[in-house]
């Protein structure tokens, strides 16, 4: 398990002659706890802030608590003045009066700082975090991405980095503050009586025992609360992202109904933890007051036995009030911390998460050391999603350094798979792919990715930007020369330069103000920048109309010329100049060679073409000279 988490130690293993180690499992979420050594890791630029923060958030708490003890002294000089009608009520009151103005201003002004430095953390916090997921999100296997939806992981990087700032704001503004607020009215208390202090100090632990035990209940609510509403973002992404397939099966009421479905579930879930928050607030709101009225009792009887002022009583009376108070707030406080941390938990889950597969490591060949030869050796393959499922086996391909190489067969039978492999979007379960004699798993992925493999799909993805960067996309360090070239290359050119705006023309979302054949020429483009030495055409022009296609396929056999190629062809009269045709099988070799020979064996190949009644317009020109003799190159079936 270790050796996948570390190409190096798998390295290692090898040279050592260990087996190698099975193919990738799926990377492991755990519903596991609150990450807090990755939130240590955010929160630790921002301690000194964070610090004059909390300094000034029990400033501001510290002076609340001394409000009480003031107000209960102006009460008793209310009550002096009233029993002896001695002097100005105005001049005696005067200090205090002036006193606790100055306490409110500097309540204000304290708050006014926590509350702006808080702001400031929690937003860099959230820039900081948002940055780590989706750099981490960036950098998980693509088996990863075969088992979730973009709905679920777009929520992570948005509401629940939102939940958790927010929370986490709460937490030091309120929650510090009332946790204080209660602290320090509770010394004060304590001074005024130690008795009735004793009735509230015996009633708060049980509380919060209370309240700790329905908390771990509300915790997994909220937990299911979110994922329900990641589903329905899915739900709402997948309908929004594939609008014009949904228009063209007139599909909008069901994918209103999907998304009613979803939202459904999310109240249902949503109202029950609603519930359980309101039952606890509730229950809190009654034994708090419960508290109150008991202080009031016995702080009553003690003022009628002489043991306490009036001023002392109306002191306490306050104090209660900011115990009541802030109580309350942590009680309400408690549902978002709830909600916060199951917000950070799931946050923190996927950056932690370490790919089987990294971006980069492993060695890179010099690119004029670099032939461009391929081989699959004896390669097994289940998808991590399915692992009972063998889509390839023992499979053995040789792709010759400079020579066209075309797998055709069933389909479903394993064909783009063989393309995922080489680029190493996973790794074999058994067997191994090598370049120029070097397993991939010691290649650089990043190197072998960015600069040695051109893939071209049968539905190229454009980005919603200007050509130029859409070409360039395939090297970003390319000149304006080098896209032009590479426009140029694969019969682009002509068609960008009759845009008004030209190169600088925007393509709109994945490419929807382009035509089949301009985005798949673009897509050419974009693969061809990086001067590929190995080349992927996976039904590239299947898509396209016949004179699209004609288009496409010239520029296609130009980016074809000297390079390494793998064809991945439905329509066999597109494939058959190739070098080698390979035929695959329930995700096996089943015959290899030449159009001509494949034709004369009768095997599959033949039964393909007589199925697509291409016998009789064979047109395109014959294979070059050097296809005519396959000799024993071509992989054994
Ligand atoms: N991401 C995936 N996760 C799990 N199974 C997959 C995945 N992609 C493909 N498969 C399965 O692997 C098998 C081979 O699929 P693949 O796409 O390689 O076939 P193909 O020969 O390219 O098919 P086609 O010609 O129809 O494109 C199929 O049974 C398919 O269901």
């Amino acid at each position: 398990m270790l050796l996948y988490k570390c190409p190096r130690l798998y390295l290692r293993a090898l040279c050592e002659g260990q087996e190698a180690p099975p193919a990738h499992p799926m990377p492991h979420v755990s519903h596991s706890q609150f990450n807090w050594k990755l939130f240590w890791q955010f929160l630790r630029p921002h301690l000194l802030l964070l610090g004059a923060a909390i300094v000034l958030a029990l400033g501001a708490a510290l002076v609340n608590v001394q409000i009480p003890l003031l107000l209960g002294q102006l009460v008793e000089v209310v009550a002096k003045y009233t029993r002896d009608h001695v002097g100005s009520f105005v001049s005696e009151s005067r200090n205090l009066s002036t006193h606790l103005l100055l306490l409110y201003g500097i309540q204000g002004l304290l708050t006014f700082g926590y509350l702006v430095l808080l702001s400031h953390i929690g937003e860099r916090m959230a820039v900081d975090m948002r940055r780590a997921l989706f750099s981490s999100l960036l950098r998980q296997d693509i088996a990863f991405f075969d088992a979730k939806r973009t709905g679920q992981l777009v929520s992570r990087l948005t509401t629940d980095v939102q939940e958790f700032k927010s929370s986490f704001k709460l937490v030091i503004s309120q929650g510090l503050r009332s946790c204080t607020q209660v602290a320090g009215c509770l010394v004060s208390l304590s001074l005024l009586s130690p008795r009735l202090t004793l009735l509230l100090l015996i009633a708060t632990p049980t509380l919060m025992g209370v309240g700790t035990l329905m908390g771990s209940g509300l915790r997994k609510l909220s937990r299911l609360c979110q994922e329900q509403v990641a589903r329905a973002t899915g739900v709402a992404d997948e309908a929004l992202g594939n609008v014009r397939t949904v228009r063209a099966f007139a599909m909008e009421q069901r994918e209103e109904e999907r998304y009613r479905a979803e939202l459904e579930c999310c109240r249902l879930k949503a109202e029950e933890l609603g519930r359980g928050i309101a039952l606890f607030q509730g229950l809190s709101n009654i034994a708090f007051n419960c508290m109150v009225l008991g202080t009031l009792f016995v702080g009553g009887s003690l003022v009628a036995g002489q043991q306490l002022t009036g001023g002392d009583l109306m002191s306490f009376l306050v104090a209660s009030q900011t115990v009541q108070r802030s109580m309350a707030n942590l009680s309400v406080l408690f549902g978002q911390v709830v909600r916060g941390l199951s917000a950070g938990t799931r946050v923190f889950e996927y950056m932690a998460l370490s790919p089987c597969i990294p971006l980069s490591g492993g060695h890179s060949l010099p690119r004029e050391q670099l032939h461009g030869s391929v081989t699959f050796q004896d390669v097994s393959f289940s998808y991590p999603c399915r692992p009972g499922f063998e889509v390839l086996k023992d499979f053995t391909l040789m792709l010759p350094p400079g020579k066209i190489v075309a797998l055709v067969g069933q389909s479903g039978g394993g064909k783009t798979t063989v393309a995922s492999l080489l680029e190493r979007f996973y790794d074999p379960t058994a067997g191994m792919v090598t370049l120029d004699g070097h397993d991939l798993r010691t290649l650089d992925p990043s190197w072998l990715r960015g600069q040695v493999i051109g893939f071209i799909s049968q539905e190229p993805v454009l980005f919603g930007t200007t050509i130029m960067e859409n070409i360039r996309f395939g090297k970003l360090e390319a000149s304006d020369e080098e896209v032009y070239a590479a426009a140029r290359e694969a019969n682009a050119h002509e068609f960008i330069c009759s845009f008004p705006d030209g190169y600088d023309t925007i393509v709109g979302e994945r490419g929807t103000t382009l035509s089949g054949g301009q985005k798949q020429r673009l897509a050419i483009a974009r693969a061809l920048i990086k001067q590929p030495t190995v080349l992927i055409l996976d039904e590239a022009t299947s898509a396209l109309d016949s004179e699209s296609e004609q288009v496409v396929q010239e520029a296609l056999n130009r980016a074809s010329a000297g390079r390494t190629v793998l064809v991945i062809a439905h329509r066999l009269s597109t494939v058959r100049a190739a070098h080698c045709i390979v035929v695959m099988a329930n995700g096996r070799v089943c015959e290899a060679g030449t159009h001509e020979k494949l034709l004369r064996k009768g095997g599959l190949y033949a039964e393909l073409i007589r199925r697509q009644a291409l016998d009789a317009p064979l047109s395109s020109a014959p294979p070059p000279e050097t296809l005519r003799d396959p000799q024993d190159r071509w992989p054994r079936t």
